[in-house]
Order: structure tokens, then sequence, then C-alpha cells
């Protein structure tokens, strides 16, 4: 058994957002040191609007968020135009970089590309090497090191667009895979791999709401749980794993919780 992953807990997602927001700069300020860029992969469902709370506000001493800094990948899409309602890249975009104050810089954004609508496969294999161009091409690596990965948590245990079950959580090689029928709607999208999402630097979950309660004690109190994609994530990327959540989200869950503080 490998370290735990960190669990941060606070009364509301108001109150984590200041936390998240010194974690998100803690990656960022050591990303730039190391290579002089940040590279942050997120996700659609709930997160955008907890993480525009933790960034886009003004800086109390605590660090500037450099977003000229910043290139943003998405840890899941769906595969669909990028103005439609269930694409993850318009969520990100109306949450957050619309509304990037004057002075906080521009980030690169590497959306999918549409021209693939049809064919998932040929858009994970694009995705994939938009990937390659902005990491291997750099570090020479086998596989993606993302400064910060920021997830979400389905409350069936899915984490990234890998959902529990599924074959594709078996994957070792492709860092982007395809999905034809994911099990909530849309059905066709891109995802990031398994070990890609677990081989992070950094990697901080977002849960909030009463909603995620009973998942997140099976994820955290079960053995059943470990193997749900969320579980895995925790049990592959030990300590370097840190969960913001609000205490709604995690009524009745045993595993210790560092109440109201990173
Ligand atoms: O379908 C998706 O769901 C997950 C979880 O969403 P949430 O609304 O329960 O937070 C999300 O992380 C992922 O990016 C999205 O495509």
């Amino acid at each position: 058994m490998g370290k735990p992953p960190n669990l941060y807990a606070f009364p509301s997602a108001d109150e984590l957002a200041p936390s998240l927001r010194t974690f998100v700069l803690d990656a960022q300020n050591a990303a730039i040191e190391r290579h002089n860029v940040f590279r942050v992969g997120v996700s659609g469902g709930s997160l955008p609007q907890v993480l525009a709370k933790a960034l886009l506000v003004e800086s109390n001493g605590d660090g500037k968020v450099q977003f000229d800094k910043w290139h943003i990948f998405f840890a899941d899409e769906r595969a669909v135009p990028l103005d439609h309602q269930d694409s993850n890249y318009r969520l990100v975009k109306k949450e957050i970089l619309d509304k990037i104050p004057k002075g906080m810089g521009t980030p690169t954004v590497h959306p999918i590309d549409v021209k693939y609508l049809d064919d998932v496969q040929e858009m994970a294999d694009q995705y994939e090497k938009t990937l390659v161009g902005a990491f291997a091409a750099r570090d020479s690596v086998k596989l993606p090191l993302f400064d910060l990965l920021l997830l979400g948590c389905g409350p069936d245990g899915h984490t990234c667009s890998l959902f529990p079950g599924s074959p594709l959580l078996r994957e070792v090689d492709a860092w982007v895979l395809p999905i034809s029928d994911s099990p909530k709607p849309p059905p066709k999208r891109i995802t990031l791999s398994l070990p890609v999402a677990y081989h992070g630097i950094r990697i901080g979950f977002v849960a909030t709401g009463a909603g995620k309660k009973d998942i997140m004690k099976q994820i955290f109190d079960t053995e059943e749980g470990a193997e749900l994609p969320c579980g895995l994530v925790n049990t592959k990327g030990e300590d370097r794993v840190s969960w913001f959540v609000d205490y709604p989200a995690i009524e009745g869950v045993a595993f210790p919780a560092r109440r109201g503080s990173l």
C-alpha cells in the first residue's frame, strides 16, 4: 500500500476556493521554475466553475496567476462542435477564459480538432499528436507528465471520460483514447488514458455537493471503490493526489480529511 492521497475538506465550495488557488499556484510556480511553462489538463463538469472562483480573483499576496505561461489541455472532451452546449472547451471558455481580467495574461489553449467529429479514433490520435508536440519534443518522455491535472469525480466514480468497468482502463500505451459509447451522454468523446492521469506531477480532484457523498464513501472507505477510475488514480498517484471537497460531499466518509486547511 503506497502513500494515501490528501483529502482537504471545507464547509462550502466558496471556502474551498482559496486553498485550491494555493494548490494551483504552487504547481504553476514550480512548473515555471522548472521549464518556464505550465502544462495543465482540465476537466469539464462542475470543475470549471469552482476553478474560476479560485483563479479569477485579486491576489491577496499569495502570488499571481500567470496565464501567459499556461498551456491548457483537456483531460477529456466530447466530440461536439466547440460552441455546443456539451463541449468542455465551451464550458471552460464561458467560466474562465472569457472572464480573465486584463493583467493576468492569456493562456494558450489546446482544444480538439473539430475536423474529426465523425471519427473519434482519429480525433484521439490527433489530440495525442498535440500532446507529443507539447511534451515529448521537449522532454522526450514515454508519457506526457502534466504539471497539474484538475479532475472531476462523477457520481459513478468516473474521472476524465474513464468510466467504471470500461476496457479503456486497461490501456497502457496510448495517451489519448476514443469512446463511442459513453454511459453518460454524449456518447462520443476522447479522454486521457489512466496512466497519463495518474502520472500527473500533481493531481487535484474537486468534488462538491451532497450528490457526491455516496461515491466518495465508496472510493475512500471500500476496497471496491479503489477499483473505480477515481480510486485507481488515488492508488497509483498516491500523495501526488489531492482532493478538494466540501463537507456535504464527504458526509459519512471515514477516511481522515483535513478540514479547513491545505
Ligand atoms: O462527463 C464528465 O463528467 C466528469 C464529472 O463531472 P461532474 O459534473 O460530476 O463534476 C467531468 O470531470 C468530465 O470532464 C466530464 O466530461
